[in-house]
């Protein structure tokens, strides 16, 4: 598929269904509870319904995708970690070890591993081996990858999520892994937003004051190196992005092109919903924002991508940890839909005083 092809079929998804929205809210409104009292989740009911078309959808294969790939970046000492650990977490990831598939297991979601660039020879019967290079080079001294693996990242990430489809997954979740990802995610957020690397850098998995200096540092001789046109996404994940990055940005593409909900992760994760609403703006409104991570600079792209987050713990690991533990706020949502007692059926007076018919 051409970049054109792709950037065509993406225009194809469509906007929420307004009807069902309204539906759900009316119902909402007939539950016994003052009106909007539960908050956020009368939203995300909401939003699930005008996203599915349906009240209270069952979304009973949830799958988190975690996108694996490596930095050339890393060389710099960007992280608090060696990048060794990015093959070895995979395998410990398949091996079903990592935070994610714990408690990916107790959301009974779906963990599917991606490797789309890591630096290693990997082999599991349950890993998706779909690298499209051994890692970016480093962008301090020049473009990560090229505009053609660029799109080759996002095409994969949408041809994940539509074989996931297939397989009966009707709700997504972001995961990565990528030692040396958040200095990417960081230039990336930094190129699109102009907003100066020194507000979206943060510690990653643990620098000090010095790392974080360093970090800084290394992107904006990246940022200087490529010089990035902020209104040419592809071309910007080429220049300081990541595979991984653009992976999960064609995941949030073909699950909206899919009409299936996605729940954001953290920083990385916020990086590639970024990305992918600025090639389609329209996927906004399937993305739903698990968690605000630690990660300094989150809160800053969720703000510019408008979405307010459900959670917050003070956690910052990735993988998709956020996102399947907002899982649990997915299924609180369909049982107020389907399980709370209206007024009329409980004989539960209305704020008007008389028990509605
Ligand atoms: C053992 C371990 C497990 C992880 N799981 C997720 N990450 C997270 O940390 C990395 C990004 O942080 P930075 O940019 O500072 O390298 C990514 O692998 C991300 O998934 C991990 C990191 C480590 C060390
Ligand atoms: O918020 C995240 O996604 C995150 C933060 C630090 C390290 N890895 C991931």
């Amino acid at each position: 598929m051409t970049e054109q092809l792709l950037l065509q079929q993406i225009q194809e998804i469509q906007p929420l269904d307004q009807e069902s929205m309204n539906q759900a809210s009316a119902h909402l409104d007939q539950l016994t509870k003052p009106q909007g009292s539960l908050g956020k989740l009368e939203s995300l009911a909401i939003q699930l319904a005008g996203i599915t078309g349906t009240q209270a959808p069952l979304l009973e294969r949830r799958s988190v995708i975690v996108m694996a790939a490596d930095h050339g970046i890393a060389s710099e000492g960007v992280s608090a970690y060696p990048a060794e650990v990015t093959p070895q977490m995979l395998l410990n990831m398949l091996h079903g070890g990592a935070a994610v598939n714990v408690l990916a297991r107790q959301a009974s979601a779906h963990v599917v591993c991606v490797d789309i660039g890591v630096n290693a020879d990997i082999e599991h019967p349950r890993l998706h081996s779909r690298s499209i290079r051994k890692g970016t080079a480093n962008m301090a001294e020049g473009p990560a990858m090229s505009r053609d693996e660029a799109v080759r990242a996002i095409r994969t990430g949408m041809e994940i999520a539509a074989d996931e489809v297939r397989r009966g997954t009707s709700l997504f979740v972001t995961g990565e892994l990528g030692i040396g990802n958040t200095t990417a995610s960081a230039a990336l957020i930094s190129a699109l937003t102009g907003l100066p690397p020194a507000r979206v850098v943060g510690r990653g998995t643990g620098l000090d004051d010095a790392g974080v200096h360093r970090k800084t540092e290394a992107i904006r001789r990246s940022l200087e190196r490529n010089r990035c046109d902020a209104t040419d996404p592809v071309g910007v994940l080429a220049a300081v992005g990541g595979l991984e990055i653009g992976g999960l940005a064609g995941v949030i593409l073909g699950a909206a092109l899919h009409q299936c909900p996605v729940m954001l992760d953290g920083f990385i994760s916020a990086a590639a919903a970024l990305l992918a609403v600025r090639l389609a703006p329209a996927c906004a409104a399937y993305m739903i924002a698990s968690h605000q991570s630690d990660e300094k600079g989150h809160a800053a792209v969720l703000e510019q991508l408008g979405l307010q987050p459900m959670l917050q713990l003070d956690m910052r690991l990735g993988e998709g940890t956020g996102g399947v533990l907002a899982l649990h706020l997915v299924d609180a949502a369909n049982r107020i839909m389907r399980e709370m007692a209206t007024f009329a059926s409980a004989g539960v007076a209305g704020a008007s005083g008389e028990v509605p018919q």
